[in-house]
This record gives C-alpha cells, sequence and structure tokens, in this order.
C-alpha cells in the first residue's frame, strides 16, 4: 500500500515572536533564529528521507521565507508552490501589535486566553477604516472585499480555510505523493482539528511550536493512518508548553 504523507510547518520565529506580541495577519519578518529553524526543518525532513512534489502557504513573509529555507536545504527549491490568503494567519483584530503579557496584565489572563485559544470567540475587531483593514492592501485586491476579515476566531479561521482545503489542497493529495504547508500556528490547528476531527474544546490544547515538521500519513483511500512530530519529543513537549503560554 502506497502511504502518502503531509507535512505541517508553523514557519520560523518572527519578529513579533520574539517580542511577544500579536501578530495576525501583520506582515512581520523572520529573526535571524527563525531563519536558522527553518533552515533546521529542511534538515529534518530531508534526513528523514521525505520529498515533497508540491507546497503551499500563505501570503505572509515568516511562511514563504521559512518554506524557501525548507526547500532550500531539501534541494526541492524548483517544486510546484501555491500561496493562498486563506492559508494566513487567524486574523488578531485590534489586538494585533500588543504584547500579549501587557495585554493579560491589563485584561487578565483568562480573557486573553479566550481570545487566544476559544473556537468561537474573535478578539475586538479593526475599525474599517483602520489603515490596517486588509481591504487597502493591495495583496488582497482579488479576494471578494466581503471576505476579507477585521477580526477571526478559530471557527471563523477554519471556515474561510476549509474551501481551499477541499477543493485544492485535499484534491492533490490524490495526483501527487507527498505535499508540504508552511502556515501558522492557529491556520495550521484548524487543518490539524479537521485531519484528527478533534473537538472545539479540545483543540484549545494543540499549541504547534515554530519550525517543527508535523507529519501526518494518508492510505490508498486518503485516510489519516498515522501522524507523528519530527524531532525530540522532550524538547517539543516543552517548546508547546513555551508557545501556550504568553509569558
Ligand atoms: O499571530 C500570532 O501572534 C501567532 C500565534 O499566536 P498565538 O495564537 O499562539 O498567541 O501567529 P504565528 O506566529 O503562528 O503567525
Amino acid at each position: 500500500m502506497k502511504i502518502k504523507k503531509l507535512a505541517l510547518v508553523r514557519h520560523g520565529e518572527s519578529i513579533w515572536n520574539r517580542e511577544n506580541r500579536f501578530t495576525g495577519w501583520t506582515d512581520v519578518d523572520l529573526t535571524a533564529e527563525g531563519v536558522e529553524e527553518s533552515y533546521r526543518a529542511g534538515d529534518m525532513l530531508r534526513e528523514e528521507g521525505l520529498t515533497f512534489d508540491m507546497a503551499f502557504t500563505s501570503y505572509l513573509k515568516r511562511a514563504i521565507k521559512s518554506l524557501d529555507c525548507i526547500l532550500d536545504r531539501m534541494n526541492l527549491d524548483w517544486i510546484p508552490v501555491e500561496k493562498s490568503w486563506r492559508l494566513n494567519e487567524k486574523h488578531y483584530g485590534a489586538l494585533q501589535g500588543l504584547n500579549k503579557g501587557e495585554t493579560a496584565d491589563r485584561y487578565g489572563g483568562e480573557l486573553v486566553q479566550l481570545w487566544r485559544r476559544s473556537y468561537n470567540t474573535p478578539p475586538e475587531p479593526l475599525t474599517e477604516d483602520d489603515p490596517r483593514n486588509p481591504r487597502f492592501d493591495i495583496r488582497y485586491r482579488d479576494v471578494p472585499p466581503d471576505d476579507l476579515p477585521l477580526s477571526e476566531s478559530l471557527k471563523d479561521t477554519i471556515n474561510r480555510l476549509m474551501p481551499y482545503w477541499n477543493d485544492t489542497i485535499f484534491p492533490s493529495l490524490s495526483e501527487r505523493d507527498n505535499i508540504l504547508i508552511v502556515a501558522h500556528g492557529n491556520s495550521l490547528r484548524g487543518i490539524v482539528k479537521h485531519l484528527k476531527n478533534i473537538s472545539d474544546d479540545d483543540i484549545a490544547g494543540l499549541n504547534l511550536p515554530t519550525a517543527i515538521p508535523y507529519i501526518f500519513e494518508f492510505d490508498s483511500d486518503l485516510k489519516v493512518v498515522n501522524d507523528y512530530f519530527l524531532g525530540n519529543p522532550e524538547e517539543i513537549e516543552k517548546m508547546m508548553k513555551e508557545t501556550a503560554s504568553v509569558r
């Protein structure tokens, strides 16, 4: 039986990850460590003997540049890459740019955790005239304006992600052997929730560390038969705890 593989990788550390700020759709770059850990992710995938026929990423440079680093280390710079705004991070609304720890001090840790990890509750939206409204950003000019968010819950993120998963990413697995998605903490949590049928409550407990490949194996009927992270389980556990906290 031919096993097909999907690798999910959250981008390497971004400048706002380092500064502990809510990022969402803000297009911040990688730190030097973020570049290094993305290269390391490429090494891990190569050493695992994996190769990919196609890759998908978001419209945000922290994911695009991480993907480039991974493909570079795998000598796969040539494979087709498709970008979609639907793989962007959850839109963090008016929280974007704020320090996560300071926001918890101001509003209380519980409310901040609700904004970060609840399934249904979006943060306060940006105002329509906020210069950060994605309608003012040329990269989204082909997206129907009503589809562009001013804030999102995980549920909203999944709702805009699933059409792309169902119409493009998942069908590509029928034609290809292995595919790679480099995206974001919350957009990838949406994909994992779907693939593992995780409940709305339990998905709050999944915290994906930066640049750690998460592999899903599919049988010939494209049913998930196995999933595992690459790397040292104890270190990954520690990184997940760090991702979960607001510091
Ligand atoms: O938008 C952000 O701040 C982080 C996730 O933050 P949390 O939901 O973990 O607070 O997204 P990413 O760095 O994966 O693009």
